[in-house]
């Protein structure tokens, strides 16, 4: 079997909305590469910390269980956090069902998803090694599904400013044009990870090989590229008038200065290269702009998030074990 959902960006893209439907109730959730929780804002929270959003109510559904004395609690990079209980039910996904899904239900959150209220939740689509809930992890949503898969996979067309698609079951070829480029990931730390041994700066850049060459994740949940710094200051040093600027938090520049291209090797056959305005990420008001290019402080991975996946179409295999990006049809 295979399915399709579209994937509805926030401003500045900053993350994209996928219609679920979860024990025949639809819900808004942020599909998330980089995590394995599937946990949505629910009917135990306090009104307070719901109040926009859509709730799963389990009373209302005819086919939840609970999972009895199961917790869960997840704290991400960005420092926001969310805890609860767990049950399972039936998640559907464009078509595409699992009956029996691990589903976390929130009683706690910060406040950063208190205030997002177009996200109902999120629907981690990394590896179950990651799953919090606690006394026993519980397999993710594509986990569950890839058996039933046509092809075990699934694809992220996310578009800058505009509705994308997530597809499971199948590589679309009306999506993508030229070949897939490959990398095989290493799935041990949870992640969509694989070596990111060079990057290039400006139009036909040469390739500068890493120092740090911290691994890179694929992922969907974050909204920048998260480099070493070495990479990142790199890059900066070619912007004039670019700076770090503490209290927004990263570096900034001009609106107006010219922006070189900026290239990411994926494993060591690809560069992946984003065109210079692609990397302005938001206008922060008076001239000063907010560069999608930011630092991992020191982190260990480097994060490609939807400012380097909206340029290109995504595959991820967890058949073979690899990821993948092709230029957009
Ligand atoms: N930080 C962070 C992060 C990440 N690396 N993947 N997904 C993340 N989030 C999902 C919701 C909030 C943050």
């Amino acid at each position: 079997e295979t399915g399709q959902v579209t994937a509805s960006p926030e401003q500045n893209d900053s993350e994209y909305l996928s219609p679920v439907t979860i024990g025949g109730q639809p819900l808004t959730l942020d599909f998330d590469t980089g995590s394995a929780d599937l946990w949505v804002f629910s009917n135990s929270l306090p009104s307070s910390d719901s109040a926009g959003h859509v709730t799963f109510d389990p009373s209302k559904s005819s086919t939840f269980t609970p999972y009895s004395g199961a917790t869960w609690q997840i704290a991400y990079g960005d420092g926001s956090s969310a805890t609860g209980s767990v049950g399972f039910d039936s998640v559907t996904i464009g078509g595409v069902t699992v009956a029996h899904q691990a589903v976390e239900l929130a009683d706690n959150l910060s406040g950063a998803f208190v205030q997002d209220t177009q996200n109902d939740g999120l629907l981690g689509l990394g590896f179950s090694t990651i799953n919090t809930i606690q006394t026993q992890r519980q397999k993710t949503f594509f986990e569950n599904i890839m058996p039933s898969l046509a092809l075990p996979v699934f694809t992220a067309n996310l578009q800058a400013d505009a509705s994308g698609t997530y597809t499971f079951g199948a590589i679309d070829a009306a999506q993508y044009s030229g070949p897939i480029h490959y990398t095989a990931i290493d799935s041990s730390a949870g992640f969509w990870q694989f070596p990111s041994p060079s990057y290039t700066i400006g139009s036909n850049g040469a390739s500068v090989p890493c120092t740090t060459c911290s691994p890179a994740i694929a992922d969907t949940g974050t909204s920048l590229v998260l480099l070493d710094d070495d990479v990142v200051a790199a890059y900066y040093a070619q912007v004039s008038g670019a700076s770090q600027d503490q209290s927004q938090g990263g570096y900034v520049f001009p609106c107006s200065a010219s922006l070189p291209d900026f290239g990411v090797a994926i494993g060591s056959g690809y560069t992946a290269v984003l065109a210079g305005k692609e990397i302005l990420y938001e206008d922060l008001g008076g001239g000063v702009c907010y560069g999608g290019l930011q630092s991992n402080a020191g982190q260990g991975v480097q994060i490609f998030g939807d400012v380097l996946l909206r340029h290109f179409f995504a595959v991820f295999d967890g058949g073979a074990k690899r990821f993948g990006l092709a230029k957009k049809a």
